[in-house]
């Protein structure tokens, strides 16, 4: 059976990258996916592959992503080396913006969204304890307008208001019932 593309999607700030990595800690059979970024290396966070934008715009042109969007000025991609892993049969993760979901549902077989959510006054603590961005930069990411969440995708919500460590079991639960 082939793998299912699971897109974590939820504003700044909301816990996206620490559920991923939680979930892939708690599923060793889970493949993250690398993604892509025209952001400076040195900036950290996730594990990333920089490009410049003129790589980035080369490599799109040249059909190397299954998926790409700009957001926050920066450009980011999804390989192609994904379908591969699906294929393969493993579930895959990734980060997606929650604009690209219908282009992802068009484009992977078994597309499951995993939205996080948290209130705004958690967002603005989080942004602000991990440090990553500058001041102008959490406001501008805080007061970006909400996307439209896309109807009809098959769609878990996780409340990351909580211990991340209960939003990983909820999760897991959820993407593994049977084998949780
Ligand atoms: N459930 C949680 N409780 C407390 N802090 C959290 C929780 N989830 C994430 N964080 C912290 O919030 C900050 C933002 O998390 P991050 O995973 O980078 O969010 P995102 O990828 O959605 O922008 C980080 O400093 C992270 O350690
Ligand atoms: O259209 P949206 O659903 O709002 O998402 C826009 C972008 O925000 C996130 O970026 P990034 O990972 O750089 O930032 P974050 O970790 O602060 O969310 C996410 O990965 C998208 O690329």
């Amino acid at each position: 059976m082939a793998g299912r593309f699971i897109a974590v999607v939820g504003p700044s700030g909301v816990g996206k990258d620490s559920l991923m990595e939680g979930l892939c800690a708690t599923r060793s059979d889970l493949h993250r996916v690398r993604r892509v970024i025209t952001r400076s290396p040195e900036l950290g966070g996730e594990n990333y592959e920089y490009v410049s934008e003129s790589l980035f715009a080369a490599r799109a042109a040249g059909g190397d992503f299954a998926l790409h969007w700009k957001a926050h000025g920066l450009s980011y991609g999804i390989p192609n080396a994904v379908r591969e892993v699906l294929a393969n049969g493993q579930d895959a993760l990734a980060n997606l913006s929650r604009g690209v979901l219908q282009a992802a549902d068009d484009t992977f077989d078994d597309l499951i969204v995993l939205h996080v959510t948290a209130s705004p006054k958690i967002l603005a603590r989080r942004l602000a304890q991990r440090g990553r961005e500058r001041g102008h930069e959490i406001d501008r990411r805080l007061a970006r307008p909400k996307p439209v969440m896309p109807v009809g995708l098959k769609t878990i919500t996780i409340d990351n208001s909580g211990p991340l460590a209960e939003s990983v079991l909820a999760a897991a639960a959820a993407l593994y019932p049977a084998r949780v």
